[in-house]
C-alpha cells in the first residue's frame, strides 16, 4: 500500500493542536557503535553533505565512520548525563517546561519533542501525535538561525513523512527566530544571570566575550543560505542589548568539519590568539544552540578552555546554553503563541494532555 494506515482516533480527541520542537539528534550511547550509528544517518543527509552521494558514501564508509566513531565515542563519554546524551535531556526538559507554561497561559496545546536524526524522529512523532489525535502541529526548530542543513532537513522530513499520510494533519514552520526580541533577552538574560555569579568581566583590560556559532561550509553561504547573516543579526543585537562596543565582543565560529573552507573566524583559532596576546579572561556563549550538548560542552567547555588555558590565558568562562532556563522557555512561549494565531487552542479550562 502506498500509504500508511489511519489509526483511529475517539472523536473527543480530535483536533488537538501539538507543539513539536525539533532538534538534530544524538546517539543513544556514548559507544562507537552507537555514534556510528547517528553519524552515518546525519552525514548520509544531503542537505548536510553536499558532494555527490557516491564518491562521499566511500569516503564516510570507509574513512569517517571507523575513525570519527571511536573518537566521537570518547568525547561523549566525557560530557553524559546519567539520564543520557545532554541534548536529548534538554531537549525533553524545554518541551516539557513549555507545554506547562502555555497552559498555565491558557493554551489547550501538547509539546512534544522529535529529532531530526537517530530515535525518536521526526516522522516517529507526527505519527504519534496523529494517533493521539492532533490534527495541527506548529514545528519549532531549535536552531534561531535558518540553515539549509539543519532548519530545511527537519522540514524536509516532516513533508516527507506527510507524503506517507492519507489523513495529513495541517502544518506550520517557523523558519527562524534569530532577531525576536524574547529570544534576544533571554540570550542577554542568561549572560547577565552568569557574570551576576562569576562576576563581569573586566573589559577595560582586554577581556572579551565571545559569540561562538556553528560553523558551516562557506560555499552554501555564496550559494544564498541566509545563516551567516542570520549569525551576523542574532550577535550584533545581543551586544546592543548587553551595551558591548565592537572591541567587547567577537563573532566566531566553531566546529570545522571536513577539508573545504568554513565560515571565519575559527573560535579556536582565535581563543589561541587572545591567550597569546595577553587576554586574561574570556567568556564564551553559544547563542546558535539552544540546548547544551557535544559541541558545546566538549568543544568549547573543555577543548576551547585547554587551548586558551595553554595558550597563556588565566580565566576562562564557558556560559551555558539557554537549555530550560525560565527566561528562554517564557521567550519560547512568546514565539508559539505568536505562530498560533488562528489555530483553536484558546481553552480557559487550561491544562489538557
Ligand atoms: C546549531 C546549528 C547547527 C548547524 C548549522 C550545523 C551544521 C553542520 N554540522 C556538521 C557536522 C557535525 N555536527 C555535529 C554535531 C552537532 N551539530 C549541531 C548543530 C548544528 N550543526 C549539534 C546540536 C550537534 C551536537 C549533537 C550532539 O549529539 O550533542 C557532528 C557530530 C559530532 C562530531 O563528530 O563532532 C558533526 C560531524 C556539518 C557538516 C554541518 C554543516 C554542513
Ligand atoms: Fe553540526
Ligand atoms: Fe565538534
Amino acid at each position: 500500500m502506498h500509504f500508511e494506515l489511519e489509526p483511529q482516533i475517539h472523536p473527543s480527541h480530535a483536533s488537538r493542536v501539538a507543539v513539536l520542537l525539533i532538534n538534530l539528534g544524538t546517539p543513544d550511547r556514548p559507544t562507537p557503535r552507537s555514534v556510528r550509528r547517528y553519524l552515518a544517518e546525519f552525514l548520509s543527509d544531503p542537505r548536510v553533505i553536499e558532494i555527490p552521494a557516491l564518491i562521499w558514501q566511500l569516503i564516510l564508509r570507509l574513512i569517517i565512520l571507523p575513525l570519527r566513531g571511536r573518537a566521537a565515542a570518547a568525547k561523549y563519554r566525557s560530557i553524559w548525563l546519567s539520564e543520557g546524551s545532554p541534548l536529548r535531556v534538554y531537549t525533553a526538559q524545554q518541551a516539557q517546561a513549555l507545554q506547562q507554561q502555555l497552559n498555565a497561559q491558557g493554551y489547550a496545546v501538547s509539546v512534544e519533542y522529535a529529532m531530526r536524526y537517530g530515535s525518536r524522529n521526526i516522522h516517529e512523532m507526527l505519527t504519534q501525535l496523529k494517533r493521539s489525535g492532533v490534527e495541527r502541529v506548529l514545528l519549532l526548530p531549535m536552531y534561531p538561525q535558518y540553515c539549509a542543513a539543519t532548519t530545511a532537513s527537519a522540514f524536509d522530513m516532516a513533508f516527507t513523512a506527510l507524503q506517507r499520510m492519507r489523513n495529513q494533519p495541517e502544518l506550520r514552520t517557523i523558519r527562524h527566530y534569530a532577531d525576536f526580541m524574547p529570544y534576544l533577552d533571554a540570550l542577554a538574560a542568561q549572560v547577565r544571570a552568569h557574570w551576576a555569579v562569576h562576576g563581569l568581566p573586566d573589559f577595560a583590560s582586554g577581556s572579551r566575550l565571545l559569540l561562538s556559532f556553528h560553523g558551516v561550509p562557506k560555499r552554501i553561504i555564496d550559494l544564498g543560505d541566509p545563516y551567516y547573516m542570520h549569525c551576523q543579526l542574532t550577535a550584533t543585537l545581543l551586544a546592543q542589548r548587553l551595551n558591548l562596543s565592537d572591541a567587547e565582543y567577537r563573532i566566531t565560529f566553531q566546529s570545522r568539519f571536513g577539508r573545504a573552507e568554513w565560515l571565519r573566524p575559527d573560535t579556536a583559532i582565535v581563543l589561541k590568539e587572545l591567550g597569546a596576546a595577553g587576554v586574561k579572561r574570556v567568556d564564551v556563549l553559544c547563542p546558535g544552540f539552544t540546548a547544551d550538548c557535544l559541541e558545546t560542552l566538549e568543544e568549547i567547555g573543555i577543548e576551547g578552555r585547554a587551548i586558551f588555558l595553554q595558550a597563556g590565558g588565566e580565566t576562562y568562562h564557558y556560559i551555558p546554553c539557554l537549555n530550560a532556563a525560565p527566561w528562554f522557555i517564557d521567550g519560547l512561549a512568546d514565539l508559539v503563541r505568536l505562530h498560533l494565531q488562528g489555530w483553536p487552542v484558546q481553552n480557559s479550562s487550561g491544562a489538557i494532555s
